[in-house]
């Protein structure tokens, strides 16, 4: 068929295609753009030492800035329940049927669930409502509405989920008729439950493993009855129909704990970041100044290359397929009286399953630097107790007047808080990680002597002749392994990966049998 208007398609072309239609030069110009584009990052940002540039030695400003958050709140609003429908039945012959109205359809309800591949709260913590979907009205023809949609919350293993405040109307509440009909006899209506039982609050759950199944947070509201349930010798055509019950709306806290199955410690400038690199596809800011890294920063191994078959033997029936490393700020001596940035970010690292020591080979005595390190990890750990104990000792006070003749006093029980003092040694839950040493730099001239004292140091503690460098009884010293790396040109960081897989898989077996522990309220 011939096109009703020629001309119109004529006029139109620049508009459909325009690329095919561009001057040469507008074509040109355009491609030149990108190499310029490419340019900007080596022309302004040279890499800091004279060696080549690229994916593990890149320029100061090729890095993808982390997006980081431990915290949101969030409320949340479960769907309400549709309404019921008012509606008869109106055929040929049959002006007046019989009442045919739909029951309203549930409301939506908000599951949580802990997932792999998420790793911090950013998404969460920039939105601050979470609404599932409401149920739909019931139609005519007896169509009842369809549900609402349910949500479920994504977040990192590790996150501990707080209920702040709920409101829950009452499962069953009273129906919300049109019009008084409190005299009026009507049928008995049918018993509405919700589906799913609204969990008794406050919620408080520490998700320190994937759960499998969402956990349900909120319910969704009961649809309402359409009229045919009202139908009564009194009322043979009832006009009314009951709404939607309205739904749980909550406010919760997250909290993130736990990041990785490795975390990464070490002095600033130590080589972290650039064996995450090397690790993993992060790209992670690399400098040769302190403190290049400013906040947290995870990667995940993909140890099985996407083919379904792991690279790496793993205990156990489950192939392990892949691990997450972490990657926090350096820490420096006084690190835990708030030296530096402080110790805070090793609250991420403190439940990895793993630790692992990055110490430059280059700079000095790395046995040193091994010691100075696990001291202030130990000094925080022993903060941490401290804190610990001190919450359960105010928890453990029983502050009921009692009476004496002296007058009142408050009753503290100071033997309970000395035993619940010595019940635990300090620092014992991250002195009693695996850990071993990643000596990193060893490209650089010199490095050798360094690194045979500092295996021999991690030797004579495996063995058992030095004690754990935290000075922590009874801590892990199974195999205290060095494990000598060039991050920069990416050697050595297999056997990082074998190892690390060793030891997570010997850690494996202590975990949490259950995903989810309901904390004490
Ligand atoms: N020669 C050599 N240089 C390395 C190696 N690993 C890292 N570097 C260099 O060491 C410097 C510091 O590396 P980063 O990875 O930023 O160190 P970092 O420990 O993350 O530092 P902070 O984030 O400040 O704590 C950079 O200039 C790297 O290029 C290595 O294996 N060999
Ligand atoms: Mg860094």
């Amino acid at each position: 068929m011939a096109p009703r208007c020629s001309c119109s398609s004529f006029t139109l072309a620049p508009f459909l295609y325009p690329p095919l239609l561009a001057p040469r030069s507008i074509q040109v110009s355009r491609a030149a753009l990108r190499p310029a584009t490419q340019s900007r990052s080596s022309s302004t940002g040279k890499t800091v030492n004279d060696l080549p540039e690229s994916r593990l030695n890149p320029a100061p400003d090729d890095y993808a800035a982390p997006r980081f958050a431990d915290k949101a709140e969030l409320t949340l609003y479960a769907g309400r329940g549709g309404n019921g429908c008012v509606s008869f039945l109106r055929e040929a012959f049959m002006p007046d049927g019989p009442p045919n109205g739909g029951d309203g359809g549930t409301g939506g309800n908000i599951y949580i669930q802990a997932a792999h591949g998420e790793t911090s709260l950013h998404k969460l913590s920039r939105r601050s409502f979470v609404r599932a979907g409401r149920g739909r009205h019931g139609q005519g023809s007896a169509k009842g509405g369809t549900r609402g949609e349910d949500v479920v919350i994504t977040v990192p293993v590790g996150t501990i989920v707080r209920e702040l405040e709920r409101y829950d109307p009452a499962a069953e509440e009273d129906m919300n008729m049109k019009g008084d009909m409190s005299a009026e006899a009507f049928p008995k209506l049918p018993t509405r439950r919700r589906p799913l039982q609204q969990p008794e609050g406050p919620i408080l759950l520490d998700l320190s493993r994937p759960t499998e199944q969402p956990i349900l947070l909120a319910t969704g509201g009961i649809g309402g009855l359409g009229n045919p349930h009202f139908t009564s010798r009194a009322h043979p055509r009832p006009m009314f129909a009951t709404k939607g019950e309205e739904a749980v709306t909550m406010k919760i806290e997250l909290e993130l704990k736990l990041l990785a199955d490795v975390g990464l410690v070490g002095l600033p400038n130590a080589g972290k970041s650039t064996l995450l690199r090397a690790l993993t596809n992060s790209r992670t800011r690399v400098g040769a100044w302190a403190f290049t890294t400013l906040l947290p920063n995870i990667g995940t191994v993909v140890l099985d290359k996407y083919s379904g078959r792991p690279d790496v033997a793993t205990k156990g029936g489950n192939a392990r397929t892949r691990f997450s490393v972490a990657d926090i700020p350096g820490l420096i001596e006084g690190a835990h009286l708030d030296h530096g940035l402080g110790v805070a970010f090793l609250r991420h690292v403190e439940r990895a399953g793993v630790l692992a020591f990055v110490i430059d080979l280059s700079a000095g005595d790395a046995v040193k630097a091994l010691d100075a390190l696990w001291r202030e990890v130990g000094l925080y750990a022993q903060m941490r107790e401290d804190e610990e104990r001190d919450r359960e000792a105010a928890s453990r006070i029983d502050w009921s007047l009692t009476d004496s003749p002296s007058g009142p006093r408050y009753d503290f029980h100071m033997d309970e808080v000395a035993s619940a003092s010595t019940s635990k040694p300090a620092a014992r839950h991250i002195a009693g990680k695996p850990w071993f040493v990643v000596a990193t730099k060893a490209d650089l001239p010199e490095t050798q002597e360094n690194f045979r004292k500092l295996k021999s140091y991690l030797e004579s503690i495996t063995r058992g002749e030095a004690p754990h460098p935290s000075g922590v009884e009874k801590a892990w010293t199974k195999k205290c392994a060095a494990i000598p790396v060039s991050a920069i040109n990416g050697q050595g960081v297999d056997r990082v990966v074998h190892w690390t897989v060793g030891l997570l898989d010997e850690g494996s077996g202590k975990t949490l049998s259950s995903p989810v522990t309901i904390m004490s309220r």
